[in-house]
């Protein structure tokens, strides 16, 4: 028995090693240039695929080949990513979701060259180069590791990596050569994935979408160390490698059987899914960027797209049964619209969701349920599945849901689909009357028609604009009273159902259950086709689905994967198919913002841009009188029209004691002291003011009431009723409204569907009509005329303010709260908010206004406050 133990220690010893350099190069990549390389697995295929070449095929002698593919080959792939892919998102200041997407692309571009080079088949005569030993992969391992730690804490090269780790820009401006580090970063990160290839490949399948999605998994060990400790990285992935040899002994009776097996093959599946549902995401942000220009297509494009979806019902044979996969293909990816164009969110896990809507099918009509009922209960279970998988992740930062989704992906297709007591001989019926293939082809077009018209009332409506916001701005949709979790949450689900009733139709169009047809790699495949087509669009789903099946139709696979990785690794560079072919938006001038984020996500203020473009016209209530400040905020909010009530006229009951903070302590993460027993009165009707030098504590305070801060100590109260545990949108809900430091518009949409937002989110539901409250905040700003159906990209700075005051007011609060609200603003724009405010007070509202603007503060607030040093001095 003690033999045996230390038989499979030695040998989970040897997958744990491999999985060690995956880790080792994971981490160092990461830490060099801030990416999470996706791609890794592929360039470790590419390079087992290249030795095998050199070696097998070329008859090269096994050092030649494995030195010129190891110190040639992978450092040249790792430095050709970075000059191509890489180094131009970095420059373009990028975000972590889009350079995920470009690792994605190149994850699926590799593979896809890898088939169209080598073929899909699996092979199995790659060179063996250490042998089984584990001691010798062992060594290989702690050497690497050794080599690394020696030369980021001894050389002047590993002071600089932990410069550009710590502060890319500080390390910039201190002289150092920051593209150099990331090229090194690069190179070294390809050379361990090379490394881990030529080593596992003797071992493991050698095909074009096994071995990468192997490596894949190895992620966990790197998230696990944070991405930035070797020592945690190594021990985990040797401690998971031992783990899994010796789960192998376990041979439990019955049902437990397979799974300890499946366990003991897949331990390193179930520990990414652990990372990803329980440790904190990688990297700071976790939904992609807004689309940059909202696509309007030409109307003849549905027609001409209604047209070709049509031609199949003339086709026979095996056309038409090719030709039966792309409405299916098409309403998984139209899953991918809900979640991810219009949610922002990363799902790498679609395929899974789209087999479990198959299996469940097939099982429910194996066991005589009819198809129709079928089809409804499995696709409740998906969307259950859904959001039972995502919601551990999607409460949680980084690209935690881009990872728990890819984990349960591969966990799904190892677990379940590649499982023969889950899917053995199974055969899914199609509906009766629907048998011949093509008044299935008829049926399929129908559902995919109804999916099409459902997801654009939803986009239309309430939720798919909230879900806009939530993409464009998150903490600012969070203010306007959105529940961001939530409303993810409800996306996942509906994303989920739509993929289960995708992957259910294709089943049934193939009347079999094929594990390959829900194979994690097609989930990237999906992915990366859904963003390089345009994923907000509706027109993206059909073409991506006619364009993988025409394009794997043919004899040779991977010409799809080939040529959508391409587009994907460009993805930040070229404009979306789609976008390409709708209308465009007018063109923003030269001085305002960037089209593609809103100011505050870069951390950057834009100029100001001097007057609003259109002068808008007020209507309505005041005649048609032109605004004297060019489209300005007017002095005095006019008579509300049709006797409505006054957007910012919501009021609490008499007697109302306003916000109240009392004895609030914060302390950030490090220690310093943000809020020092802190108490301070919001009361209706008058303007607070807090004023104070640069880290005075001032933004704390004003978080701790806003509910994006949770102090350590103290009650936020509101008319006697402690709100200190109530997060930002409910605290919008109840009444506080806020505006931002730097800018937390939604560039994405109109200034109209901006101020909306904030009537239909953040509104008390007796406040009357959103409608109403829309127009008449945008009439109180001078937004409404040609100016509301703008949208808000590309807008100067002075009329995003308006924008957002006008926003915050739509929902009818009786507390304002406004950090800053002159920043960027010119003198005639700032007179005018000073106006605004003084009449708002005036008419009952607590206002309390954080500013650096010592004239605008006396000329308006009934009470000022003074902070210095985390407490309130006066
Ligand atoms: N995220 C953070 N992590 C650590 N310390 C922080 C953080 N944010 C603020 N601080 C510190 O907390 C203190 C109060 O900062 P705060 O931003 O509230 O000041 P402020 O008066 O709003 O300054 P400013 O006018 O520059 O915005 C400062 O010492 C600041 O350095």
């Amino acid at each position: 028995m003690a033999s045996l133990t230390y038989e499979l220690t030695l040998a989970g010893l040897a997958i744990g090693s491999a999985a060690a350099l995956t880790g080792i190069g994971l981490v160092v990549t990461y830490r060099a240039t801030g990416v999470l390389n996706l791609a890794h697995g592929a360039i470790a295929m590419v390079c087992a695929y290249a030795l095998r070449q050199f070696v097998v095929v070329w008859d090269w002698p096994l050092a030649l080949g494995t030195a010129v593919t190891l110190l040639l080959v992978a450092p040249g792939l790792g430095l050709a990513l970075d000059r191509v892919v890489f180094r131009p998102l970095a420059r373009a200041g990028s975000d972590p979701t889009r350079t995920l997407v470009a690792s994605i692309g190149v994850f699926v571009l590799l593979v896809g060259a890898a088939a169209l080079l080598w073929g899909t088949g699996a092979r199995d005569d790659a060179p063996v180069l250490l042998g089984d030993d584990p001691w010798a992969q062992l060594g290989a391992v702690v050497v690497l590791a050794c080599g690394v730690a020696a030369v980021t804490r001894r050389t002047r090269f590993g002071r600089e990596l932990r410069a550009v780790v710590d502060n890319r820009p500080l390390a910039v401006l201190g002289g150092i050569d920051a593209d150099r580090v990331a090229s090194v970063g690069w190179a070294f990160g390809a050379f361990t994935a090379g490394l881990t290839g030529v080593l596992l490949a003797p071992y493991v399948r050698l095909d074009p979408y096994g071995m990468p999605l192997l490596v894949v998994e190895v992620i966990a060990v790197a998230v696990a160390a944070r991405m930035r400790s070797l020592p945690v990285a190594v021990g985990t992935a040797l401690a998971i490698g031992v783990a899994q040899a010796q789960l192998t002994r376990l041979h439990p009776e019955g049902w437990a059987g397979p799974l300890v097996q499946a366990l003991g093959a897949n331990l390193f599946v179930v520990a990414l899914l652990v990372v990803a549902w329980v440790l904190p995401g990688v990297g700071a942000k976790d939904t992609l960027p807004p689309p940059s220009v909202p696509a309007r297509l030409p109307p003849g494009i549905w027609l001409v797209a209604a047209v070709l979806f049509l031609l199949p019902l003339g086709l026979g044979g095996s056309d038409l049964r090719t030709s039966m996969q792309v409405p299916a293909l098409a309403i998984v990816l139209l899953s991918l619209v809900v979640v991810t164009g219009r949610g922002g969110q990363i799902a790498l896990g679609q395929a899974a969701y789209a087999g479990l809507g198959a299996l469940l099918t097939g099982v429910l009509t194996g066991a005589g349920r009819p198809a129709w009922a079928a089809l409804p209960v499995a696709v409740a279970a998906v969307a259950v599945a859904g959001g039972l998988t995502a919601w551990p992740a999607i409460r949680r930062h980084g690209l935690a849901l881009a990872l728990a989704t890819l984990a349960v992906g591969v966990a799904v297709s190892r677990f379940v689909f590649a499982q023969p007591y889950a899917t053995a001989g199974l055969s899914l019926d199609r509906p009766p009357g629907f048998a011949d293939d093509r008044a299935y082809y008829a049926l399929e077009l129908a559902v995919l028609a109804a999916c099409l018209a459902l997801v654009a009332a939803l986009r239309r409506g309430r939720a798919g604009r909230a879900l806009a916001a939530l993409r464009d701005h998150e903490p600012g949709a969070e203010a306007a009273g959105v529940p961001v979790a939530r409303l993810k949450l409800a996306a996942f689900v509906a994303g989920a159902g739509l993929a289960g009733l995708g992957g259910a139709l294709w089943g049934m169009s193939l009347r079999a259950f094929d594990p390959e047809a829900y194979d994690p790699v097609r989930a990237l495949l999906w992915f990366a086709a859904l963003v390089v087509l345009g994923a907000d669009s509706l027109l993206a789903p059909l073409l991506g689905a006619a364009l993988l099946v025409a394009l794997d139709a043919g004899p040779r696979g991977g010409v799809a994967a080939a040529l959508i990785g391409l587009l994907a690794t460009l993805n930040a560079r070229l404009p979306t198919l789609t976008a390409w072919l709708s209308t465009r938006a007018p063109a923003p001038a030269a001085g305002r913002t960037h089209p593609h984020r809103p100011a505050a996500a870069d951390g950057a203020q834009p100029g100001t841009g001097g007057p609003a473009p259109d002068t808008p016209t007020r209507t309505g209530g005041t005649g048609g009188n032109h605004s004297p400040a060019g489209g300005r905020a007017q002095p005095h909010p006019p008579a509300p029209a049709g006797g409505a009530p006054h957007p910012a006229s919501a009021r609490r009951g008499g007697g109302a004691a306003g916000l109240r903070a009392e004895g609030l302590v914060y302390a950030y993460p490090g220690g310093v002291l943000g809020l020092d027993r802190v108490g301070v009165d919001v009361p209706p009707g008058r303007i607070t003011a807090v004023v104070g030098a640069n880290g005075a504590g001032k933004s704390t305070l004003f978080g701790c009431l806003a509910g994006s801060l949770r102090p350590r100590a103290g009650r936020v109260v509101l008319d006697g009723t402690d709100i200190t545990h109530r997060p930002a949108h409910t605290r919008t809900r109840l009444g506080i409204a806020r505006s931002f430091q730097q800018l937390a518009v939604f560039p994405s949409l109109s200034v109209e569907d901006n101020v909306r937002i904030g009537a239909e989110q953040g509104g008390h539901r007796r406040a009357g009509p959103p409608g109403q409250a829309t127009d008449l905040a945008l009439r109180l700003f001078g937004l409404d005329g040609a100016l509301r159906r703008l949208p808000a990209a590309g807008l100067p700075t002075g009329t995003l303010r308006r924008v957002e005051l006008a926003r915050a007011l739509a929902g009818r609060p009786h507390t304002l709260l406004l950090d800053e609200p002159a920043a960027g603003l010119d003198a005639a724009e700032t007179a005018d908010l000073a106006r605004v405010l003084a009449a708002l007070a005036a008419d009952g509202l607590a206002v309390l206004v954080v500013e650096h603007d010592l004239d605008l503060v006396a000329g308006i607030a009934h009470t000022v406050h003074t902070m210095e040093g985390g407490r309130l001095v006066s």
